[in-house]
């Protein structure tokens, strides 16, 4: 049974499924030794945002294939190092989506109305009516930096309190903008008008420490700050700064460059500044979405599957994983075949995606090709992950193609490998059930059943040649199971495909290699 690690506390709902497939350990309280010791037994590895899953981490865990983050954000997971090491790392995207643009919401009316101040107030036992006045929200300015799942969902509810809403992010059309009854406006526009500014960005180089010191000298007096997203976006410093000088009137923080928050400038500020410790995932609806959703991914990598949302191997919406998993299979086989008929290096793959295939998404296929491409060299050490690395790091170009056109299956996929001596092409359909057929070896034509062990030769199509590679299998005790000999004219060149039920012992293809008539023989395995 495999083992899995789950080293940040998780909902009892994500153990539980695990538990039918795995061997689950919890262990919440690691330290990061402990962790890089334990580490090398387990088969993957589930984590909220506590653990930190560093390069040194990856490196220890020998037998892992994925990690699984129960949450949104991955930046507490290496994952140049994981993907280096083929192993999957998945999230999940939306199962707090509405927990934290809540909590962000939540953070903005409390700000406005001075709730924690207030209650901390109450309960010493005084009555401060007047100190406490609030400012509404209705009719005030919010920008939003970052409107993606969070940042819509904080926009339609602070629409509909009656706020103007303005938005930063360049990678969002302006039609989705004004669906969302937004502006998109510049960064410097939003920070000088805005009376809120919450921020719902990732943590990348770009959008480190982007409130400092300067952007916040452009923020109205009156303005206020909500972090929910990550820590780091703020510049903590300028911050407490900021508020306490009197330069913005206050903002509220869920998240922190250091986690957990430790010394900080933060703490001593006298102003306007409520501080959460990294809530906005934590609500029970939360909690349950995002370990069944990662739970599942887990278990279904470990049987085998792929997972609907790794973020280290290109994305797929599940409807259209369902309609293109088959042609990735397809893609597989037919690189498995061209890698072992090209043998040794490779310096190009033209992949051609033809029929109703040549209007899909193509990174899937190209990545499965690339897979069964490099598998006769990488074995089990190459998988979806990382074989676009391996293959780019082996200088092979990949050069995609598509040909609407082609129409003598639904679909179908058209390889071509080209070494420095040779170059070698397979094409593969899926016939009614989704059974792969290879259509084509070197533009012979076939139709075969990818088979576990095949032998495949390229001869001279002459009387007699079938019969003698025959018994000469025979004479190895083989059994063929099925031949296929394709051709282009009689007695010129051919290919002859045999599936046979066993593995033919060292020699064959040496003995084979001595008829008459062939020219070259491979022994190729699939499945
Ligand atoms: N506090 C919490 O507990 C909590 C919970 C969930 C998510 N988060 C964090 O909230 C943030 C948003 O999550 P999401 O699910 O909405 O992500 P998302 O990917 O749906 O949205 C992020 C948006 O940011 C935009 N963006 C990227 N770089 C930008 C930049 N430089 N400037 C402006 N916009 C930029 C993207 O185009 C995208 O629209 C993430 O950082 C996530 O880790 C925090
Ligand atoms: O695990 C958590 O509670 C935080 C999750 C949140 O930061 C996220 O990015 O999904």
């Amino acid at each position: 049974m495999p083992k899995v690690l789950v080293s940040d506390p998780i909902d009892p709902v994500g153990i539980e499924l695990l538990g039918q497939v795995a061997q689950v350990d919890v262990q919440t309280d690691l330290t990061p030794e402990q962790l890089i010791q334990v580490i090398p037994n387990y088969d993957a590895l589930m984590i909220r945002s506590g653990t930190k899953v560093t390069p040194e981490v990856i490196e220890a865990g020998k037998l892992l294939k994925i990690i699984g983050r129960a949450g949104v954000g991955v930046d507490n997971v290496d994952i140049p190092s994981a993907t280096r090491k083929g192993i999957v790392v998945v999230n999940s995207p939306e199962g707090n989506t509405i927990a934290a643009a809540e909590h962000a919401l939540t953070m903005m009316l409390a700000l406005s109305r001075h709730v924690p101040k207030a209650n901390v107030s109450l309960k010493a036992g005084k009555w401060e009516r007047k100190k406490f006045t609030g400012v509404e929200v209705y009719k005030k300015t919010l920008g939003i930096v970052g409107l993606g799942k969070i940042g819509s969902h904080v926009a339609k509810v602070a629409r509909a309190m009656g706020m103007q809403l303005l938005a930063y992010d360049p990678f969002l059309s302006q039609e989705r903008a004004e669906q969302l009854g937004c502006k998109l406006v510049e960064l410097d526009f939003l920070f000088s008008e805005a009376d809120y500014i919450t921020l719902h960005i990732p943590k990348t180089p770009e959008t480190y420490h982007l409130i400092n010191a300067e952007t916040l000298a452009k923020m109205k007096s009156t303005a206020r700050i909500v972090n929910c997203a990550r820590g780091g976006i703020i510049d903590e410093a300028a911050l407490a700064k900021a508020i306490d000088e009197g330069q913005i009137a206050g903002a509220a923080l869920d998240v922190f460059e250091n986690e957990p928050l430790g010394e900080s400038p933060l703490s001593a500020v006298e102003g306007d500044l409520i501080l959460t410790p990294h809530l906005g995932a934590s609500t029970e609806e939360a909690q349950t979405n995002v370990a069944v959703d990662v739970a599942e991914q887990i278990r279904d990598v470990l049987l085998g599957l792929p997972a609907r949302s790794a973020v280290n191997i290109p994305g797929l919406r599940p409807e259209v994983l369902e309609k293109l998993q088959p042609y990735m299979l397809l893609a597989e086989t037919l690189g498995n075949l061209v890698g072992q008929l090209a043998g040794g290096r490779i310096e190009s793959l033209d992949i051609r995606l033809q029929g109703e295939l040549a209007n899909n998404e193509s990174d899937p296929i190209v990545i499965a090709a690339l897979k069964g491409l490099l598998s006769p060299a990488l074995q089990e050490r190459v998988n979806y992950v990382n074989a676009g690395i391996e293959a780019k790091e082996r200088g092979i170009r990949v050069i995609e193609t598509r040909d609407a056109a082609a129409r003598d299956y639904a679909g179908s996929i058209h390889l071509e490998a080209k070494g420095p001596l040779e170059t070698r092409s397979v094409t593969g359909a899926l016939l009614g059930d989704n059974e792969i057929r290879i259509t084509d070896i070197d533009d012979f034509p076939v139709n075969v059943a990818p088979a576990n062990h095949m032998l495949i030769t390229l001869h001279r199509d002459m009387p007699g040649i079938i019969g003698q590679i025959g018994s000469q299998l025979g004479g190895f005790n083989v059994n063929i199971a099925s031949m296929q000999v394709g051709r282009k004219m009689v007695r010129g060149d051919a290919v002859m495909v045999l599936s046979l039920d066993d593995l033919p012992p060292e020699g064959v293809v040496a003995e084979i290699n001595k008829t008459e008539g062939i020219r070259d023989s491979y022994i190729v395995t699939l499945q």
